[in-house]
């Protein structure tokens, strides 16, 4: 069981055990764990990677390390964190359905949050068990034609249910802003 101070836990007796990952596979992979380990503390000081581009070919800055952590010099600064909190009660009170559209690194980490918060059905609940929150959507994934059209109709049902003043936010997100699908469904 290895233990941090932060109070993480990782029990890995499952899988190092005599008839799984052995003393002997952890030593023959040393030198490619410790090469693994310098660049991990290379990314988490500088932000960058050697050899990693982005789709345009530039050298692209990988700060996901910085996520956890409020402060000045991050990516998460306390008036980011201010806008976001802003941007959430403004949708809560004026919003009944996000669209996301973004593929890849631009939409994976919203849906995996979406996924671990909300869960799968949340877009069943009624507007009271949300707590007034949007329902969500993801598209720009794909070019799935008949994806984009259920959507589409779910959203027309949607509006006609509700009678008026029906509202969805779009959520675009794109790096390149050159992505096909996320083009195609807009
Ligand atoms: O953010 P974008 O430029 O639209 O790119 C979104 C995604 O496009 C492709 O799927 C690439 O394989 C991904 O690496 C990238 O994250």
């Amino acid at each position: 069981m290895l233990r941090l101070q932060s109070g993480f836990e990782l029990d890995y007796a499952n899988i190092y055990n005599e008839s799984c990952i052995q003393e002997r596979d952890v030593n023959n992979f040393e030198r490619a764990i410790q090469n693994v380990w310098r660049h991990t503390n290379i990314l988490r000081s500088t932000g960058f990677e050697e050899g990693h581009v982005s789709k345009d070919g530039l050298p692209e800055p990988v700060l996901f390390y910085q996520l956890p952590y409020i402060s000045e010099d991050g990516i998460n600064t306390p008036a980011m964190l201010k806008r976001l909190y802003e941007l959430r009660d403004y949708a809560r009170h004026n919003i009944d359905t996000v669209v996301s559209v973004g593929i890849g690194g631009s939409y994976l980490g919203s849906k995996v949050i979406f996924d671990v918060q909300c869960g799968a059905f949340w877009n069943n609940l009624s507007t009271e068990e949300r707590n007034g929150y949007p329902r969500m959507y993801f598209a720009g994934f794909n070019v799935d034609g008949d994806y984009l059209s259920g959507l589409i109709r779910t959203l027309e049902y949607q509006a006609q249910t509700k009678g008026s003043d029906y509202k969805v936010m779009l959520v675009i997100t794109s790096k390149s802003g050159s992505t096909i699908e996320p083009m195609a469904t807009l």
